[in-house]
């Protein structure tokens, strides 16, 4: 398996200086361009990995797939997806359209808007007890009890993310939530500045491609319900506009962040992480979804 991994990264590295680091959210233009890792975590917590594997970078987006876990465990079923729909948009992952053209509530949860409105579905005294319900899985299914976040990025995006807080007020306006928009949107821009490392990235990886079992201890994580719902969206809408493409390229549901990370899990069969900053025009990472292809292909992983 080691050898797979080493060939994905040579071929991978080819695309190296290939997109663009995302600068809408200014502190994340400082990441470094040349970055790349892949790891593959299997079913028995055995990790392989190459390139620059330890680099911790912000989730993200892959905090959509926390975010839709810590919801229905909390809400359940029924009132999550009072708040959002189940289908993809074929729009940018921050777009306002459909909000107001379509339907009042978001079309999935793998984007912001929906990612959004399920904050509302984590309830707490306040915006800490919150948030902490949602670092509490992160933690889990990340396998690590240290985990952080970065407090830049967050800053970071607080301050310019303009965006994303119209979308919030928009949908306040619809009625998809009630509550102070301003303590939603510290939710999400905080999950989103998880930090993490491509091995992390494929341990949840694993995890949802066990069925919801932890790999190393054989604990249940995730019900498995809950792991079925998360693995059909992310292979519908994981790669946001990129996702049918996607789903022909490679074939395995994944979660991509504009930090650089995609996270995959072939189900039954391991996880996957890839990173590297720089992005292709739909914002996904440029060398990830190369790393990605290359390795559905060699070790068989698409689901068609
Ligand atoms: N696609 C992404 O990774 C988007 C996440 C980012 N925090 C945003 O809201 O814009």
């Amino acid at each position: 398996m080691q050898q797979h991994v080493l060939q994905a990264y040579d071929h991978a590295k080819e695309w190296l200086g290939q997109g663009k680091v995302a600068s809408y959210i200014p502190q994340l233009a400082c990441a470094n361009s040349n970055n790349l890792a892949i790891a593959i975590t299997n079913l028995n917590g055995e990790v392989y990995a190459a390139g620059d594997s330890e680099v911790k970078f912000t989730i993200q987006s892959i905090s959509k797939v926390i975010l839709l876990a810590t919801a229905l465990n909390e809400a359940g079923f029924d009132k999550v997806f009072e708040k959002v729909g189940m289908e993809p948009t074929g729009d940018p992952f921050n777009s306002i359209l459909r909000l107001e053209s379509m339907m009042k509530k978001p079309l999935n949860p793998m984007i912001n808007a929906g990612a959004i409105a399920i904050t509302t579905c984590i309830t707490g005294q306040n915006k800490k007890e919150r948030f902490e319900k949602i670092f509490s899985t992160a933690k889990l299914l990340f396998d690590d009890e240290n985990l952080t976040y970065d407090k830049y990025v967050f800053q970071s995006e607080k301050q310019t993310g303009n965006k994303n807080r119209s979308l919030a007020y928009m949908m306040k306006s619809n009625g998809v939530f009630d509550g102070d928009v301003e303590e939603h949107l510290d939710i999400y821009f905080k999950t989103c500045s998880i930090l993490a490392n491509c091995k992390q990235i494929s341990f949840l990886g694993a995890v949802l491609a066990n069925g919801g079992i932890c790999p190393k201890t054989k604990r249940q994580l995730l019900a498995p319900f809950i792991v079925k719902v998360i693995c059909s969206l992310m292979t519908t809408c994981g790669m946001y506009d990129a996702s049918g493409e996607y789903a022909i390229r490679v074939g395995i549901p994944s979660k991509s962040g504009v930090g650089g990370g995609i996270m995959a899990a072939a189900i039954g069969k391991m996880g996957i992480g890839t990173f590297s900053p720089a992005l292709d025009n739909k914002g996904n990472s440029f060398c990830g979804i190369k790393a990605m292809e290359y390795l559905s292909s060699k070790l068989g992983l698409s689901i068609f």
